[in-house]
């Protein structure tokens, strides 16, 4: 792990960042930061409202004003917003202030999870598994550049992944170990 010793979390809508996020965080004794959250706790509206007043360029705006200011805490499980990978700048910030996992999920999973949840402006279309499948084929090689490593989600409870993910963060700051990686080769 990275000095600061800061997690953050990329991936798609329902990959399962906040849930995966907050268990984790209790685990390794972080805090946990939902960046989502924070954006609705300081604009004191939730972040469809954002996106019907102020449009995606708007939102992304404020998403990565938070970002530069998340990522300059030290020792924190940060879940980022699903889209906080599209601009270079948040990716850079991401890459250089700590270790960056890749919750990846199949379209079935992130559908499954999403599909009831009207809290998510860009799946409201009139075919949001479509949209999602869009998504994931253009961000997947975003998540990937600046990942440290992908953990696949469509297996195992959250409680599993944090498991998974603590045996890919000692592994990692012990390279030298003979672990069962291989099990989580994932990516
Ligand atoms: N490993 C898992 N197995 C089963 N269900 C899960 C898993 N991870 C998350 N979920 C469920 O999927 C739903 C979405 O998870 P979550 O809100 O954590 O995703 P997210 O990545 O934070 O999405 P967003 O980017 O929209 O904030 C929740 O109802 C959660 O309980
Ligand atoms: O994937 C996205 O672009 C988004 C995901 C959510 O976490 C929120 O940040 C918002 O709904 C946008
Ligand atoms: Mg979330």
């Amino acid at each position: 792990m990275l000095p600061s010793c800061n997690i953050f979390l990329v991936g798609l809508m329902g990959a399962g960042k906040t849930t995966v996020g907050r268990l984790l965080a209790r685990h390794l004794g972080k805090v946990f930061v939902d960046a989502d959250h924070e954006l609705q706790k300081r604009t004191g509206v939730a972040i469809p409202v954002i996106f019907e007043i102020e449009g995606e360029e708007g939102f992304r705006t404020r998403e990565a004003a938070l970002l530069r200011e998340l990522t300059q805490l030290e020792n924190v499980v940060l879940a980022t917003g699903g889209g906080a990978v599209l601009r270079p700048e948040n990716r850079a910030l991401l890459k250089s202030r700590g270790t960056v996992i890749y919750l990846r999920g199949s379209i079935e999973d992130l559908w499954a999870r999403t599909r009831h949840d009207r809290s998510r402006p860009l799946l409201q279309t009139d075919d949001p598994k479509a949209r999602l499948t869009q998504l994931l084929s253009e961000r997947d090689p975003l998540y990937r550049e600046v990942a440290d490593f992908i953990i696949d989600t469509s297996r195992g409870s959250a409680h599993a992944l944090v498991r998974r993910i603590e045996r890919r963060l000692r592994h990692a700051a012990r390279p030298d170990t003979a672990d069962t990686l291989q099990a989580d080769a994932d990516a």
